[in-house]
């Protein structure tokens, strides 16, 4: 167990509200990023303290511990005009950084009026989005963490804590 429902919601609540203080009167398109964090990204918006829209994008990254390589492939886009609006990017967790920064990128050639990055997880070595404001619900440490929308090749996407998987739990069937 890394992380209880209570303890994820709790932070989702605050991130919510940081989020709320950064952009006060002007209503964010928060951009989900399927499937990990499709969980996350709809417990946000319920927490959010005003209007705000929600928007999905579905991307699959081959993302590797060699940052040279990787690449990301669009499966589905936004069917959103996010020109001239405030774009809150919403992950459950940022590993080597690749997804973000393509989904940084990508978003930014539609003229949105301003990108923030709300991610609830963040791993150790990623570099930082220069330029991106970046909320983050809580620095983890290395290691492959399931729940709360995250999966293992299709697994444990709905544990409603947050855990590190272990060897057995990679192992195991079914
Ligand atoms: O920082 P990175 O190393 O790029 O990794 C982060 C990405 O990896 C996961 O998605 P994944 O590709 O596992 O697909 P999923 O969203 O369907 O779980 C996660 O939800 C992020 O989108
Ligand atoms: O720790 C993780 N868990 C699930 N998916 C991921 N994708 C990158 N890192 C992770």
């Amino acid at each position: 167990m890394l992380l209880t429902e209570e303890q994820i919601l709790a932070r989702v609540a605050s991130l919510a509200a940081e989020l709320h203080e950064r952009y006060g009167e002007s209503v964010p398109v928060l951009v989900g990023v399927l499937g990990g964090a499709a969980t996350f990204t709809v417990d946000l918006a319920r927490a959010y303290p005003a209007p705000a829209e929600v928007a999905w994008m579905a991307i699959k990254s081959y993302s590797t511990r060699n940052r040279a390589s990787g690449s990301v492939r669009l499966l589905k886009d936004l069917d959103v005009d996010v020109s001239g609006r405030d774009v809150i990017i919403v992950d459950g967790v940022i590993d080597t950084g690749l997804t973000m920064n393509w989904l940084i990128s990508t978003i930014a050639q539609r003229a949105p009026r301003s990108i923030t990055v709300c991610a609830l997880l963040r791993k150790p070595d990623v570099a930082h989005f220069a330029d991106t404001p970046t909320h983050v619900g809580f620095d983890v440490s290395d290691g492959l963490i399931v729940g709360y929308g995250l999966d293992y090749r299709g697994k444990y996407r709905n544990l409603r804590c947050a855990a590190l998987l272990s060897e057995a739990g990679k192992a195991a069937k079914g």
